[in-house]
């Protein structure tokens, strides 16, 4: 096979579990060792088990699946900012795209600095940078605060610098959790705009969203997750009307 007709991203056999840990009062702790400490102190939670799948150039893939049954996990996995405990995740090329939004930004600095910040976090030089950054500042639609510290900024101001540098990065892999629930409808509508030119310039896009209507539109897979299983991958229709009830 060549390099051009490998998976962008694969993720083999993979298992995630998580410790949880719980409070206990100074009298729990008193009983606790009375007892023999027997009981676990923590309890060793699953949240992702055997879950394989590829994602191909051009695609968009939607993860799907109710409160807590893991796409987020799965996501930042797939970003690497999480390791699996088990199995494999492989991804080729560039990663960008808004997982927790604001999460390269520093209060501190101003969103100038900041573009130039969370540019160089996601692998772009000072001279690439210096190249787009009025295309970024015109994209995020805030150019009377772009000298302004970004602890100031309102959560829909942080999520239109973060979504401009996002895309502006060349990425060969774009991830999006559901983020632009803070975002306003005209900005909505212009960042999925974007998603779209991103996909049909054949980039690989895995999207954690609530929203059915609106990966119907972007997406032409979903994979649908149930308590940390894939109880599903295919083609979106079903995934959503799986999702909704409908079969
Ligand atoms: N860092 C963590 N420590 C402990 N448990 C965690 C951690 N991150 C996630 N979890 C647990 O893993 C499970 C899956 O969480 P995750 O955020 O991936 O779900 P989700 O499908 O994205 O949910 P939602 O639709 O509510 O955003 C949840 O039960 C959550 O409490």
């Amino acid at each position: 096979m060549t390099l051009d007709h490998m998976p962008r991203i694969v993720v083999d056999d993979v298992a995630k579990h998580f410790t949880l840990r719980h409070t206990h009062t100074a009298k729990d702790w008193v009983v606790w060792n009375l007892k023999g400490r027997k009981e676990a102190r923590s309890d060793d939670f699953v949240a992702l088990h055997d879950i394989s799948f590829t994602v191909g150039d051009g695609e968009a893939v939607a993860l799907l699946g109710l409160n807590g049954s893991g796409k987020s996990t799965l996501l930042k996995l797939v970003s690497g900012v999480m390791r699996p405990d088990t199995g494999k995740i492989r991804v080729r090329g560039n990663i960008a795209g808004l997982i927790e939004v604001g999460a390269g930004f520093h209060p501190d600095l101003t969103g100038r600095e900041n573009v130039y910040l969370n540019g160089a976090i996601l692998g772009m030089t000072e001279q690439q940078i210096d190249e787009k950054f009025d295309e970024i500042v015109a994209f995020s639609e805030i150019e009377e605060f772009i000298d302004t510290e970004v602890k100031f900024y309102s959560s829909g101001m942080f999520l239109r610098l973060a979504f401009a540098v996002a895309v502006h990065t060349d990425p060969d892999v774009f991830l999006v959790d559901e983020i632009l629930a803070v975002g306003d409808e005209p900005f909505q509508k212009k960042c999925l705009a974007k998603i779209r030119e991103l996909r049909d310039a054949g980039k690989a896009l895995v999207i954690v969203s609530h929203d059915l209507d609106m990966v119907a539109r972007l997406c032409s897979r979903g994979i649908l997750l149930e308590r940390g299983r894939m109880v599903m991958d295919g083609p979106i229709d079903e995934a959503v009307a799986t999702m909704r009830g409908e079969r």
